[in-house]
């Protein structure tokens, strides 16, 4: 049996892993990261200009940790913000840190043009709003000229617990959730927009009497 998560549940696992089981932060950002390598290494992906956009929250830790590992298989990789980085969560500011010690810095502008490949960090399950309109136009820009995407953990706009499309979503050809499918990666415009998903586990566990609110 397969547990479906909503953006609560996740949250409330995410917080039990770190703070109940005591794996930190930077370690679970670190196993996502590499799960999503994974998947593109095993996929037939055009590897010629990777571009990864990154949000301010762990979503974008992710996506910083993702870039850097791509950057140090010697594949060419941008690491584009989308807002302003000073207003990022500590582990996005650690994770650019880390990057740049390995060499990897962010770029001022990126064009979608270039990109053979897109990874989409921008945000994740932490959505709760409509996304910022520049946001939503950028999105269906980025729509409009069809590059392969790779979302990280739901595409971007995807409400985690309904499927719904908060303003504009990054249309994906894979998912690459982590350890739970989302609930809303299995319902209404969130099906049709995340392409195939691929659960990865990265380590969050449930407590034993945790109640799954949807279980298939
Ligand atoms: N909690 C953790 O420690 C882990 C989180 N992980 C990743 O982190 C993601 C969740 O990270 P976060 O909870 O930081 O959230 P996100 O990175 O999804 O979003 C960032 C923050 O933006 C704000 N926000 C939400 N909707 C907005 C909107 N429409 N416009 C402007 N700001 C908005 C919220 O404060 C939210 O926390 C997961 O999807 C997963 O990719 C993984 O790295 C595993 C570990
Ligand atoms: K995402």
């Amino acid at each position: 049996m397969a547990q479906l998560v909503t953006a609560k549940e996740m949250q409330e696992l995410d917080t039990y892993t770190i703070q109940t089981i005591g794996i930190s932060q930077d370690v679970l950002i670190e196993r996502a990261a590499l799960s999503v390598i994974d998947v593109i290494g095993a996929g037939n992906f055009d590897l010629t200009h990777v571009l990864v956009l990154a949000g301010l929250g762990n979503n974008g830790a992710d996506g910083v940790a993702i870039a850097r590992l791509l950057y140090l298989q010697g594949i060419n990789v941008t690491l584009q913000f989308v807002g302003n980085v000073n207003r990022a969560k500590e582990s996005v500011k650690h994770q650019l840190h880390i990057a740049e010690q390995y060499g990897l810095h962010r770029a001022e502008k990126s064009d979608f043009n270039n990109a053979s490949l897109i990874i989409d960090a921008i945000f994740g399950v932490g959505l709760n709003k409509l996304l910022p309109e520049g946001l939503q136009k950028m999105i269906k820009a980025a729509n409009h000229i069809e590059k392969p995407v790779i979302a990280v953990d739901i595409p971007t706009g995807i409400d985690a617990t309904t499927g719904e499309v908060r303003g504009a979503t990054l249309k994906a050809k894979k998912t690459v959730t982590f350890s739970f499918n989302k609930v809303g990666l299995t319902k209404g415009n969130g099906k049709f927009l995340s392409g195939d998903v691929v659960v990865k586990d990265i380590g969050i566990l449930a407590p034993e009497d945790f109640q799954f609110s949807i279980s298939i």
